[in-house]
């Protein structure tokens, strides 16, 4: 797989190699000579860094630096136009309110905050990589950021139709991605916000009550701040979910990612009378890569694939069995599974939560596990992990499943969503 196709690429200061992995080779890249970064993330000397089949990213260098790959690739070329500068002017402003909030805590001023970025945008602008180099950026400096990943379609954290937050502790490794031990994870179950506005929007205020909660324990990651990444939808009620989030989230600086002037002009206008909110509009990068929405399905399937499998396939996945009897599985709100969106807008209640029969539709379908006692606690819990179910036999009363875990379930109740992963 690798070998013959080794070859160097000399980069110039200030620009990358942009690279566009085939769907099915991986590619292995290290560091010769000089300094270069992944999204924010250094590069060790001399080390070989293997990127899985399907990956896009790119290799920036400041000062000029050398660098072997090995592998082929779909697509890869050089370009010294950035928007690098900018996105590290913005991290040095962040730096200041940090270093301001940290020194004035001395002082007694214990209730200041450090920045609350939230980053919107359309679709494919870069905003997750431009959370992802602030988060690498900052914690290169001693900062200890949260992520906040808003963004059900294309869940950074965990698997998609989730609603999440992570402290960030340690670079953001390219390839592993965010670190899931301390995650805030709570389960929306469903790729689209708008299938039920309502949920996703209680949702986004619990994460917001629990972060306030782990803040006001904690200067450090108090002044640290929060990186906020939101989805593409930037229109009708996707704009709406916008407001609610900066609202809700008491964010102090809005960045438009890309040429956006109405969604600017509108959040300026729209929020003119919040206190202490800037809003910013920065260029989007020319090597963010579009995704078609078949692109973006295969994603999802492989982000739940490498949550039991591990990116590099290095996990072990378990297969285990309860009875009917030991869990208990839900849905929240009257969804329908194939159900139109207007038709489910018109249900009565979106919080609604159900007891769902056990049997054979269950197979193939993700669940939750919930930390929720009781079912009413459900939307107000966290989650500890997802299974797949695997197998439900009716007549012995056992469901199979597979988990990352060898544990046992942690908890008796399980959500169900839309979200479904054939296990292989
Ligand atoms: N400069 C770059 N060179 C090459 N690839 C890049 C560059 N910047 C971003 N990408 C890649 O482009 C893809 C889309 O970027 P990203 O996920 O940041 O966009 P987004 O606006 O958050 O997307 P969405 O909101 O639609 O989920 C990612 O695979 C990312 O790794």
């Amino acid at each position: 797989m690798f070998g013959p196709q080794i070859r160097r690429v000399k980069l110039e200061k200030q620009s990358e190699l942009r690279i566009e992995l085939q769907p099915t080779s991986p590619l292995r890249l290290r560091l010769l000579d000089g300094k270069a970064e992944i999204f924010g993330y250094e590069l060790p000397h001399e080390v070989w860094i293997t990127f899985p089949p399907l990956m896009t990213f790119a290799v920036f260098t400041w000062y000029g630096a050398t660098i072997e790959i090995d592998g082929i690739t779909g697509n890869e070329y050089i370009s010294c136009e950035t928007p690098m500068v900018n996105y590290l002017g913005l991290h040095n402003s962040l730096q200041v309110q940090r270093h301001r909030v940290t020194s004035s805590t001395r002082d007694s001023a214990s209730s200041q905050e450090g920045p609350r970025v939230i980053i919107v945008g359309d679709i494919d602008s870069g905003k997750s990589t431009l959370a992802k180099m602030l988060l690498n950026w900052a914690v290169k400096d001693g900062w200890k950021p949260t992520f906040v990943d808003l963004n059900v379609g294309q869940s950074s954290i965990t698997i998609p139709g989730t609603i999440a937050a992570a402290p960030i502790k340690m670079l953001v490794d390219p390839v592993e991605g965010f670190p899931l031990d301390k995650a805030l994870i709570h389960y929306f179950g469903l790729t689209n916000p708008s299938v039920n506005l309502r949920l996703y929007r209680t949702l986004v205020e619990e994460l917001a009550r629990e972060l306030k909660e782990e803040f006001s324990a904690n200067a450090e990651s108090r002044a640290s701040g929060m990186v906020i990444d939101t989805m593409g939808f930037i229109v009708r009620e996707g704009y709406a979910l916008l407001l609610h989030a900066i609202r809700t989230f008491n964010a102090s600086l809005v960045i438009v990612v890309g040429q956006e002037e109405k969604l600017v002009y509108d959040l300026k206008k729209n929020l003119k009378f919040k206190k202490n909110l800037q809003v910013l509009n920065l260029e989007k990068s020319e090597g963010v890569f579009s995704r078609s929405s078949d692109f973006r399905k295969t994603l999802r399937n492989s982000n739940i694939q490498n949550y039991f499998y591990g990116v590099t396939n290095d996990l072990t996945v378990y297969t285990k069995t309860v009875k009917f009897s030991d869990v208990q599985v839900y849905r929240i709100g009257d969804f329908r599974v194939s159900g139109s969106t207007s038709a489910h807008q018109r249900g009565n209640d979106p919080l609604k939560i159900t007891l769902v029969t056990i049997d054979e539709h269950l197979v193939n379908k993700v669940l939750a596990i919930s930390y929720a006692i009781k079912p009413d606690q459900i939307i107000s819990s966290i989650v500890a992990g997802f299974v797949c179910i695997k197998n439900v036999d009716i007549s012995e009363e056992r469901i199979t499943y597979v988990s990352p875990s060898a544990a046992e379930l942690p908890s008796k109740i399980l959500i169900l969503g839309t979200l479904t992963w054939h296990v292989t």
